[in-house]
């Protein structure tokens, strides 16, 4: 599935390719103004951070919510005290868009993250043609040169890459390239199988230094609870958020 995943985005972007070409797409990229310091925004801090996703769909839970208006959500997410904003970007099976992200980066002053599969240069320029100040890249779905390469590029354009793992080889292979914000999804994207004792199994492998971001299957403030005790400087939270109250449930999520 991932796979399939990663060879959908990278075919999508592809096609958008013909439209924009790669020159175009860079020039774009470099003419912005600086990106935001996301590595800063997500430095560990007393309390618990919060990455609000945009999330409309997923493969493996269907579709979660219309979200007719994106920049709304994303400003309430700003409001309700989140850190950054993660918008999916995938459109086959996320149903989100670049344009999503382009809404979104109009409104909000905090970092924003584009969540998809990025395999190519392409989708790197893309997200900071669209305003993006993160990008992620999921080890699982790239061989170590590339992602050592993708990471070099989302760096040297100013960007902080979320660097995803989803066990001790990937964590390892994170910090190989110098990974500064580490992720450690539950959900496995080949199976999409949940375990939310995997990050605190991965945790001690992350030393001092790089911010550890807890990701998905956050439902309630004591799944925050618990992985806030675990180790976890951030947490990247979409269903919960989406399907809920977004303010309300940052404020309970923000207090624990
Ligand atoms: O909706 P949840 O369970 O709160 O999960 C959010 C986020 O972690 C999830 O959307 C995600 C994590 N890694 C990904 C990679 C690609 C697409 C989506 C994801």
């Amino acid at each position: 599935m991932l796979s399939e995943l990663t060879a959908g985005a990278v075919e999508d972007a592809e096609r958008r390719s013909l439209i924009r070409p790669l020159a175009t797409v860079e020039a774009q990229a470099l003419e912005r103004s600086p990106a935001i310091d996301a590595l800063s925004a997500l430095q560990p801090a007393d309390r618990v951070k919060i990455i609000a996703e945009v999330k409309r769909s997923s493969p493996s839970r269907g579709v979660l919510a219309e979200i007719p208006d994106p920049a709304a959500l994303a400003a309430a997410y700003e409001v309700g005290g989140a850190s950054a904003i993660s918008v999916l970007t995938e459109e086959r099976r996320f149903r989100g868009s670049l344009a999503d992200l382009e809404a979104v980066r109009a409104v909000v002053g905090i970092p924003v993250l584009r969540k998809d599969f990025v395999a190519t240069p392409y989708q790197v320029f893309e997200a900071r043609a669209a305003g993006a100040d993160m990008v992620l890249l999921i080890v699982a779905a790239l061989e170590q040169p590339v992602l050592a390469s993708l990471h070099e590029l989302v760096t040297g354009l100013g960007m902080t890459a979320l660097v995803e793992t989803h066990s001790a080889d990937e964590v390892d292979r994170a910090l190989d390239i110098g990974a500064r914000l580490v992720g450690v999804n539950a959900r496995d994207l080949s199976t999409f199988e949940l375990d939310q004792n995997l990050f605190g199994a991965l945790a001690g492998r992350l030393p001092a230094g790089v911010v550890r971001v807890a990701e998905s299957a956050v439902k309630t403030a004591a799944d925050v609870a618990r992985y806030r005790a675990a180790g976890a400087d951030v947490v990247l939270v979409g269903e919960a958020l989406v399907t809920g109250d977004p303010i309300h449930v940052l404020s309970e999520f923000l207090a624990v």
